[in-house]
């Protein structure tokens, strides 16, 4: 006899395992919520919510920082203890309402442990077997952290979450890795007053994939600290309390040193513990699932269905992903064998520096080959509103398909780039034509005039 058993067992109490458990629920009750971790979501307690308090309090000091330029003198002291204070009491306030949700939950449907397969519809949860007729799997993702990173730091580095710990600022801070991470830190860091170098790997910046974009973010963040995509660097070790980094910049290698290092090179889907070869499901060499996007059915799995969601299916990590994912993959579970195409909306992605970049629909990658390309631009460094608050920096780039009429995508750093990004999406959401979207009315002055001209001038 099983120790358990159930219609359905979600794994992991992440956003994508709560929205799967919630779907499925309104379906079934039979549904067991396994999470072995401090609950909590990684969302709440170590992604968007901390990074957003951290980025909240670098507004404020390069705002003020900037007052001279507007006629406004204030003297600007940062307050390291107390902005990371601030940091952790918000965090704290998001993880707590997550767990007084997953509290809320019949404790006969959760069940605390660490989830692997030991056959198809079987589970091992810290030493109980639970038989699962359809299972989710919703564990989240992790930090890579490169051997040679590793090796070079022996384990003294910190990941994301560690630097929310963090009771002061660091003096000089190394953060390995431009993508979205390295990028939100380090202009959040620079902000603080703390001299950051970010040395990545391969030209990234963040998710941007049109050239033109990269070079204006690369340009813009540059004013704010030291930046090298594609740095040659060599890691040297710690001696004492400094880390040194030989580094060839300007007129040639150079060492320096630095107090923190924080390791930002990418995340993996967490399964290694799943024991995934036992599940019968088909997997690629990464030991990743194989699955279908919109019914998020693994493949192989027809006989004991699995469903995949959130950043365990190693595309893009991002939470409304993980919320829209999670929805079908709970719902799908609960009707089996009946499984429907989730209506997933546009990808989209940004990246809160400021100001701030942002990607949706297609990236430029995806479409730069076709042969009707249209693409539209918007400068704003001579945009109206955007001159009048000192903010006129950055490009805007809208694809656009000439055959189908129908706008493809759009990737931009400047002002307001998370809410023309919205406006985009809900364009694309609707599959408007073309010429519908160059109908979209703009007050004056409003960076929205800078959307609105690049949706004008969309030619090829
Ligand atoms: C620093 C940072 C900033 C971010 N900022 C943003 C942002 O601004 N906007 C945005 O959209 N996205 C952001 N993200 C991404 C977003 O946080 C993630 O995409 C999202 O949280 C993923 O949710 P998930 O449910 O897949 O994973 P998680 O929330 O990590 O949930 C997975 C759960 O599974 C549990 N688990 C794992 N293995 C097992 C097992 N074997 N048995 C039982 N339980 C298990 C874990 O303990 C965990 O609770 C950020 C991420 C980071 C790291
Ligand atoms: N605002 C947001 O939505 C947000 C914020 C933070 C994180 N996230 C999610 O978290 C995921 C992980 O973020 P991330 O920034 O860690 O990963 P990433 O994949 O975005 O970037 C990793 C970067 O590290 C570089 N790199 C790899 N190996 C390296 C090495 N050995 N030395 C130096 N650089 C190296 C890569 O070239 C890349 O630029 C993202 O994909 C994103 O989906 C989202």
């Amino acid at each position: 006899m099983p120790d358990v058993s159930c219609k359905i067992a979600v794994i992991g109490a992440g956003t994508a395992g709560l929205a799967a458990f919630r779907s499925a629920r309104e379906l079934t009750d039979d549904v067991l919520l396994i999470e072995s971790g401090p609950l909590g979501t990684t969302c709440a307690r170590e992604g968007c919510m901390p990074s957003k308090a951290l980025i909240a309090s670098a507004k404020v000091a390069a705002t003020a920082r900037g007052g001279e330029s507007f006629g406004v003198k204030t003297s600007v002291k940062v307050d390291g203890p107390a902005v990371m204070k601030r940091v952790r009491r918000l965090r704290d306030h998001f993880v707590d309402g997550v767990i007084e949700g997953y509290r809320a939950i019949p404790e006969a449907q959760r069940l605390r442990g660490r989830a692997k397969f030991l056959a198809p519809g079987i589970l091992d949860v810290g030493g109980r077997r639970v038989e699962a007729e359809r299972i989710v799997i919703a564990t989240g993702s992790e930090a890579v952290i490169p051997g040679d990173i590793a090796e070079a730091t022996g384990g003294r580095f910190m990941t994301v979450g560690d630097i929310f710990e963090l009771h002061g600022l660091p003096e000089r801070l190394l953060i390995l890795g431009s993508g979205v991470i390295g990028c939100e830190i380090a202009d959040s860091m620079a902000s603080l007053g703390v001299e950051v170098s970010c040395l990545s790997k391969g030209g990234d910046i963040s998710f941007l994939s049109d050239p033109l974009v990269k070079s204006a973010a690369e340009t813009i963040l540059k004013g704010h600290f030291r930046l090298l995509p594609d740095a040659e660097f060599e890691l040297l070790g710690w001696e004492g309390d400094v880390f040194s980094v030989k580094l060839a910049e300007g007129d040639g290698p150079q060492t320096e040193g630095f107090d923190a290092v924080l390791v930002a090179t990418g995340r993996k889907p967490s399964l290694n513990d799943l024991n995934l070869e036992k599940a019968g499901l088909e997997l690629d060499d990464q030991g990743t699932p194989q699955f279908d996007e919109l019914t998020r059915l693994c493949r192989g799995s027809e006989d004991k269905p699995v469903f995949i969601a959130g950043d365990a299916d190693a595309e893009t990590m991002v939470l409304p992903r993980a919320n829209w994912t999670g929805e079908a993959a709970g719902r799908n579970a609960a009707n089996w064998p009946s499984v429907g195409k989730a209506d997933a909306p546009p990808t989209m992605g940004i990246c809160f520096t400021e100001p701030s970049m942002a990607q949706v629909g297609k990236r430029f990658s995806e479409v730069e080959d076709r042969d009707d390309l249209l693409i539209g631009c918007a400068d704003f460094s001579d945009q109206g509103r955007a001159i009048c608050e000192g903010r006129n920096e950055g490009i805007l780039r809208i694809y656009g398909s000439a055959k189908d009429q129908k706008i493809l995508g759009a990737e931009m750093i400047g002002p307001d780039a998370e809410h023309h990004a919205h406006i985009l999406a809900l364009m694309l959401r609707q599959e408007i034509t073309i010429s519908e979207a160059q109908e979209m009315p703009a007050y004056h002055p409003v960076t929205e005039e800078g959307l609105r001209t690049a949706l004008r001038n969309l030619s090829d």
